[in-house]
């Protein structure tokens, strides 16, 4: 039998009045690990729900999460979330802070209250650092993160996520904003990180970057799959969806 890193059965939301069905409408996927997966759809089809939900940030009315054959429930939530890092539409990052206050921020969850009030201990920083370095933004450490790039913002954002090291990366249009520099730049590190065995899933909305980065495509509709397989011929697939 196959082991899958993420699998949903049969995932629904609540009816949601504004959309006369569920958002999360009947999902069923399984991903293997270290696959590079990208969720495409129309806006509003589903697929920041459904990313969200792989950790915990949307209720579900009926189905089943499994992440690393673990269900995901209140009791098991923080361990799967150390496993899960999670990129945020936008970058989600804290303005005032600097690149590595912010990545800093991403041992948050596995430090008490009281531990925080003592600051973060050495190795993270030096953790911090290193994967700051990994992506490029060595120089710009003590730095704003209002002051940088909307690319390097969001690669400040892979080394938050990846801080905890996680074993797999859910990242919300991650490139959506930039421009075809930091988009390569961005799209370039998660292939990296592909590279070293993590599973990958992202949503994106340009077809031509999700075929030359992604292995499989998932496409969602009105909160169903409609395709799931190969990345060739998005273009055909997407006409049928938006007929
Ligand atoms: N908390 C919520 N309450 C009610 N409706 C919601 C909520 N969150 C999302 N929706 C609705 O559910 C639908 C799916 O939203 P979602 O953000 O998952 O879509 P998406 O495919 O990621 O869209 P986009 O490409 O525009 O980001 C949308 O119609 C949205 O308005």
């Amino acid at each position: 039998m196959k082991e899958y890193i993420i699998e949903c059965r049969n995932l629904e939301t609540a009816y949601a009045a504004s959309l006369n069905r569920p958002i999360l409408n009947g999902i069923n996927c399984q991903i293997q690990r270290g696959e590079f997966v990208v969720l495409l759809g129309l806006n509003g089809a589903g697929k920041s729900s459904l990313l969200r939900s792989l950790v915990g940030l949307v209720p579900l009315e009926k189905g089943e999460i499994l992440i690393n054959g673990v269900t995901l429930s209140k009791r098991t939530l923080a361990a799967i979330r150390r496993d899960v890092g999670m990129l945020f539409q936008g970058g989600g990052l804290i303005k005032q802070l600097s690149a590595l206050e912010n990545v800093l921020c991403g041992r948050l969850g596995n430090r008490t209250t009281w531990q925080t009030l003592f600051g973060f201990p050495h190795r993270d920083r030096l953790l911090a650092l290193e994967l700051l370095d990994q992506l490029g933004l060595r120089e710009l450490a003590n730095q704003k993160t209002s002051q940088l790039s909307g690319g390097q913002q969001q690669r400040v954002a892979i080394a938050r996520a990846l801080i905890q090291s996680p074993q797999i990366l859910l990242a919300d249009e991650p490139i959506t904003g930039l421009d075809v520099l930091a988009c390569q730049q961005v799209m370039q590190t998660l292939s990296d990180l592909h590279a070293q065995g993590m599973t990958i899933v992202t949503v994106l909305h340009d077809l031509g970057i999700a075929a030359e980065y992604a292995q499989r495509a998932i496409v969602v509709d009105a909160g169903c799959i409609v395709y799931d397989g190969p990345c060739d011929n998005l273009q055909a697939k997407f006409s049928q969806v938006s007929a």
